[in-house]
């Protein structure tokens, strides 16, 4: 069974954007939850322009599912995550200046840092998963450092799959093959969508989580306005 994370970012986003209170970011989360929601993720960034690191700790006694918090770990987010304590912790090699999650991990090249981060998230019982390319050696990588999991990073994949190259999900295949063969378990994320999610989830083996936030959320805003627009509506007859 795969498990549908939802990433919580973009409620942060638009909450920030008015700077007070709406949306709710807990009632969010809250509601996710209640929806049938399998987690709860959260990508606090240095510049703190969506989630808040106070964010990190507001939302944990309320994540009874599986809380994972992505981030690059530089010193003030391992000291958030140790605070926190999420069921996992899922590293990922952003700038700071990124817009977004851009690459992952070179695991070969960064091994001893890695490995080093991970044994004190894993002695504080967090899961760990590193957020990695689907490239052979970066799997090898991976498992090298003591991982609990690799995230797939699947922006390449989505951005193909759009434009009708279904090959694209090749490599993600045959690597998700080699961690479960390596015994490392995998996750998935980065633009997966209502479009893609099937296919992908259907040639992935082992797929254990996929996180979400851009497509579900904005997906949610067009799903949900014709019901939204008649309720304005009705209250204005
Ligand atoms: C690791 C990953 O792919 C997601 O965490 C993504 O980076 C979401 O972050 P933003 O919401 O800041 O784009
Ligand atoms: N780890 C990926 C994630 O949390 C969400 O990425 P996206 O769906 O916002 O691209």
């Amino acid at each position: 069974m795969t498990k549908l994370s939802v990433n919580v970012n973009k409620i942060a986003t638009l909450r920030n954007s008015r700077g007070g209170d709406t949306p709710n970011l807990i009632q969010v989360a809250t509601d996710i939850q209640h929806f049938g929601g399998e987690g709860i993720t959260i990508h606090p960034r240095p510049d703190e322009r969506h989630i808040r690191y106070q964010d990190a700790y507001d939302l944990k006694p309320i994540v009874h599912t599986e809380y994972n918090i992505e981030g690059n770990p530089i010193p003030k987010f391992i000291e958030l995550v140790l605070a926190v304590k999420p069921t996992q912790v899922t590293l990922v090699p952003d700038a700071e200046d990124a817009i977004t999650s851009n690459a992952g991990w070179n695991t070969k090249k960064h091994e001893s840092f890695l490995k080093e981060v991970i044994s004190e998230f894993k002695r504080n019982d967090i899961r760990t998963s590193i957020f990695v390319d689907p490239v052979p050696e970066m799997i090898e990588g991976a498992v090298s450092t003591g991982a609990d999991r690799i995230e797939l990073y699947t922006e390449e994949f989505a951005s193909e799959y759009a434009k009708g190259n279904l090959k694209a999900i090749q490599p993600y295949s045959t690597c998700a093959q080699q961690a479960i063969d390596l015994g490392i378990g995998v996750n998935a994320g980065h633009d997966l969508s209502l479009d893609n999610i099937k296919f992908f989830k259907e040639n992935i083996p082992g797929l254990l989580e996929v996180s979400i936030g851009h497509a579900l959320i904005s997906e949610s805003i067009y799903l949900g306005l014709e019901n939204v627009v008649n309720m304005y509506l009705h209250r204005l007859k």
